[in-house]
């Protein structure tokens, strides 16, 4: 199974994941067109996608969903997030699937998709645990407050992670954001921190060689350097060491 971060954080995030011939994509958080061109520059032909799946239609996961009228691409998304209309309801209708946590999906039998709820500032916003080739499992968080134990077990048995590792609270409580905002990134409908996110990842690790993406940084609030030091000390405190236990990539 081949995971690219195409683009990662709030200016725009697109995940491609493909097993054999078949593709998906997590996200349409860029410009159509420029969805399109990254896709094609890391060799992902966009007549191969079979399904797009969106974790909440906020702009930076979703302005790019024209992709799927233009290709014919089913779209998989929980009933909340099919209500907004800005992105969402320009989907053409035989293309919308309304999908819950309860469901595995099936994409030419290549890939086996269940969502798990996450916690964010919109309705009904999904995380996605992808089942893939060769006893892949690839577990997807992105936009949470919190990493709560029911997302755990979701994630638990994975061999790849991409989550988010928003902001170090220092940097965000220091910074020049407006106090309001701050208020609600660091609430339990905001964004991860790196603490968070280092602390869900010591449940998770188990250290048979994972690999752990980190994405989703503030420019503002983080830095690669702060995100892979809170995660690579909660681990070292578990006892695994980076390398020879887990690999640990930060895409922002
Ligand atoms: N002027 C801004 C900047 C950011 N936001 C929102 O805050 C969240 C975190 O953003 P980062 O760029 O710091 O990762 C995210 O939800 C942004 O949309 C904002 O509302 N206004």
């Amino acid at each position: 199974m081949e995971v690219k971060i195409i683009a990662g954080g709030s200016g725009g995030n697109v995940i491609a994941v493909r097993s054999n011939d078949t593709i998906i994509i997590i996200e349409c958080g860029l410009p159509k067109t420029k969805i399109e061109n990254l896709l094609i520059q890391n060799g992902f032909n966009p007549t191969d996608i079979q399904a797009i799946f969106i974790t909440h239609p906020h702009q930076d996961h979703v302005q790019g969903i024209g992709l799927a009228n233009k290709y014919r691409i089913p779209v998989y998304a929980s009933e909340g997030t099919w209500k907004n209309e800005k992105y969402m309801q320009t989907v053409e209708e035989d293309l919308r699937n309304v999908a819950t946590v309860a469901d595995e999906i099936n994409i030419e039998n290549e890939f086996f998709i269940t969502p798990f709820s996450t916690h964010h500032n919109d309705f009904d916003p999904f995380g996605f645990v992808v089942i893939g080739d060769k006893g892949n499992r690839l577990s997807i968080c992105l936009d949470s407050g919190i990493v709560d134990q029911t997302m755990i077990e979701a994630m638990a048995g994975s061999n790849i992670f991409i989550i988010e590792a928003n902001h170090d609270l220092d940097l965000l409580i220091n910074g020049e954001y407006h106090e309001q905002l701050k208020a609600r990134i660091s609430s339990d409908l905001g964004h991860l921190s790196n603490e968070q996110t280092a602390e869900a990842l010591a449940q998770l690790i188990v250290g048979k060689g994972e690999r752990i993406i980190l994405t989703h940084l503030s420019k503002q609030n983080n830095t690669p350097e702060l995100a892979e030091k809170a995660v690579e000390d909660a681990l070292e405190a578990k006892g695994f060491e980076r390398v020879f236990d887990y690999q640990l990539e930060v895409i922002r």
